[in-house]
C-alpha cells in the first residue's frame, strides 16, 4: 500500500529528544519493508514559539505561518536524519517533489508547503495527489472527541466520523498561524473529496502508527452520505 502518514510537532519534537526521533523512525523503516510510505511532521510547540515571536515582532500572519513552515521542515530534517539511507536526503518543499523522490523506494519526509494550513493539509493533499492508498494521522490524543479531551474531562470519542460533521464542528474556528483547529477545515475539505481512509489516532507511542494499519483505534473518517 501507499501509506501517508501525518506526525504530530505535539509528539515528535514534544520534549527534543532525539530518543523520540529514533522510536519513530524505527517502526517507519519496518513498515517500509512492506509499504511505501510518505510523512509529513509537524512543527509541534517549537513552531508556536517562533510564531508567536514573529507576531510580536508585528509580522503578517502570512509571515507567522512561513516560519511555522521553516520549523515543520527543520523537524522533517532531524526525521530524515534518524532514518538515514532508508529517507531521500531532502525535504521536499510541493508535492510533485515528494512524489518524484518517492520513486527512488526510499521514505519521504516533508513538513509545510504554502501558508495558511497546517502540515495536516499538506498530509491531506499528498495523499490525493499520490494516489495513496491510506491516511494516517498521528497526534497526541486517542482520535477526535466531540470537544478538547484536554479542556473536557468528559469528552467523548468519535469511532467514526463523515468530513461534513467535522466541518460542522469547525464552523466557527479562527485561522491563524500555529492555531489551525485540530485537523484544519482544508484538510478536512481534502479528505471529504477525495474519499481517502483516514484514521486519526494516539501515536504518542512509535508502534501505533503500526497498529493503525490493522487494528480498530482512533477515529475512522468514512465518506459523506450522499
Ligand atoms: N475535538 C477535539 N478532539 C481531539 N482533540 C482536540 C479537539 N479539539 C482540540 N483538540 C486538541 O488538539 C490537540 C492536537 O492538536 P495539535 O495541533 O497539537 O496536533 P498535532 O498535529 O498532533 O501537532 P502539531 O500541530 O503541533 O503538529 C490535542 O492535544 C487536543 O487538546
Ligand atoms: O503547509 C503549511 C504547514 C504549516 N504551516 C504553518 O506552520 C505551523 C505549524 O504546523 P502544524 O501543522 O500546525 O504543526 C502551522 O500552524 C502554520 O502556521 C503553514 O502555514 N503551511
Amino acid at each position: 500500500m501507499r501509506i501517508v502518514i501525518t506526525v504530530g510537532g505535539s509528539i515528535i519534537i514534544k520534549d527534543h529528544d532525539y530518543k523520540r526521533f529514533q522510536g519513530y523512525s524505527r517502526v517507519l523503516k519496518s513498515m517500509a519493508e512492506e509499504h511505501q510510505i510518505m510523512v509529513v511532521v509537524g512543527g509541534g510547540r517549537t513552531a508556536r514559539d517562533y510564531i508567536k515571536i514573529a507576531r510580536d515582532l508585528g509580522a503578517s500572519e502570512a509571515l507567522c505561518d512561513d516560519i511555522g513552515i521553516e520549523v515543520t521542515r527543520l523537524n522533517a530534517r532531524i526525521l530524515i536524519t534518524a532514518l538515514g539511507d532508508d529517507a531521500y536526503p531532502k525535504v521536499p518543499h510541493n508535492f510533485a517533489e515528494a512524489l518524484e523522490f518517492s520513486t527512488t523506494g526510499r521514505i519521504v519526509v516533508m513538513g509545510g508547503t504554502e501558508p495558511a494550513h497546517s502540515t495536516d493539509a499538506v498530509g491531506s493533499i499528498l495523499a490525493e495527489f499520490v494516489g495513496a492508498d491510506l491516511l494516517l494521522n498521528a497526534t497526541s490524543v486517542d482520535g477526535l472527541f466531540d470537544k478538547d479531551p484536554h479542556k473536557h474531562p468528559d469528552a467523548q470519542m468519535f469511532p467514526e466520523i463523515t468530513p461534513r460533521e467535522m466541518l460542522e464542528m469547525l464552523a466557527d474556528k479562527e485561522m491563524k498561524a500555529g492555531t489551525y483547529e485540530f485537523l484544519d477545515k482544508t484538510a478536512i475539505q481534502i479528505i471529504g473529496r477525495s474519499g481517502i481512509k483516514t484514521v486519526i489516532f494516539n501515536g504518542e507511542n512509535p508502534e501505533n502508527l503500526q497498529k493503525a494499519l490493522n487494528d480498530n483505534i482512533g477515529t475512522l473518517i468514512v465518506p459523506n452520505t450522499p
